[in-house]
């Protein structure tokens, strides 16, 4: 049973004090574009706003010892991110996703990090056992990743950061394992029920209504036709 990451864990220094959390954030206007036949353009912009703002309050209440930083081409972003004390890095967006993490993980490396670990702007709930079960797996591999529900790739733990080439994309999780297992490193992939759970599609959307009624109710639309909890089981 793997241990989890308390105040009493013994290697809870190793491993806080080295790693640094990565938080990639699209301009809020060009986020959720699956979105953009269900939402109109303020509830879709809003959304991934809520969303960013709960993933930065999240580890900042919960994990206050750890760095983060924020990657945005998003002026605005990046000075919401540094009202919740994280660093923050602009990227132009240009070389998409895959390219702002390369150059938040040169970051990273420079900055002396052993490990990072980028978590989305977009998991409709962060749980902290999650998180922590998530951490504390570091101790047995080198890259750690907590597979989302469509085969993505929703939380991604190296050591060191460039232990892996990004490869974001469609079944992203299987594609980094395999990068993983190329490079000869020990790889888990790990399934949780909340971090499983980007807000990609309505049904996403509906599922986190269903899971954090009060967070999401201003997403709570009659259109949306209700689907059943069991569908993510
Ligand atoms: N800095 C940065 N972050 C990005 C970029 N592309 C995606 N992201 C972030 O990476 C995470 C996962 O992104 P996606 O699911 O591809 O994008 P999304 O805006 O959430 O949704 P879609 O537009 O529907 O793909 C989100 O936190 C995004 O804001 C990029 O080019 N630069
Ligand atoms: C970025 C992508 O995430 P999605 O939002 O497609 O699950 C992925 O994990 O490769």
């Amino acid at each position: 049973m793997m241990q989890h990451l308390t105040s009493n864990h013994p290697n809870i220094h190793h491993l806080i004090d080295k790693l640094c959390v990565v938080i990639p954030m699209k301009s809020p206007t060009r986020s959720k574009q699956r979105l953009v036949g269900s939402l109109s353009d303020s509830s879709r912009e809003s959304l991934s706003l809520t969303l960013f703002q709960n993933t930065l309050a999240f580890f900042k209440r919960h994990f206050p010892m750890l760095d983060v930083l924020v990657v945005s081409e998003s002026l605005d972003v990046l000075s919401l991110a540094q009202s919740y004390e994280t660093n923050t890095l602009f990227d132009d967006g240009s070389k998409g996703l895959n390219g702002a993490l390369d150059f938040a993980c040169d970051w990273v490396k420079q900055s002396g990090y052993d490990s990072q670990l980028i978590v989305p702007s977009d998991i409709a709930v962060l749980d902290y056992q999650e998180i922590t079960s998530l951490i504390a797996a570091i101790n047995e591999a080198q890259v750690v990743i907590a597979v989302a529900k469509d085969g993505g790739t929703n939380a991604l733990l190296t050591s060191p950061p460039d232990a892996i080439d990004f490869q974001y994309g469609y079944e992203s999780a299987s594609a980094h394992k395999a990068n993983a297992l190329n490079n000869r490193l020990v790889c888990r992939s790990l399934h949780f029920d909340n971090l499983a759970l980007d807000i990609d599609h309505s049904e996403d959307l509906q599922m986190a209504v269903i899971r954090q009624p009060k967070r999401f109710k201003a997403w709570k639309e009659p259109s949306l036709l209700p689907i059943k909890e069991h569908q993510y089981a």
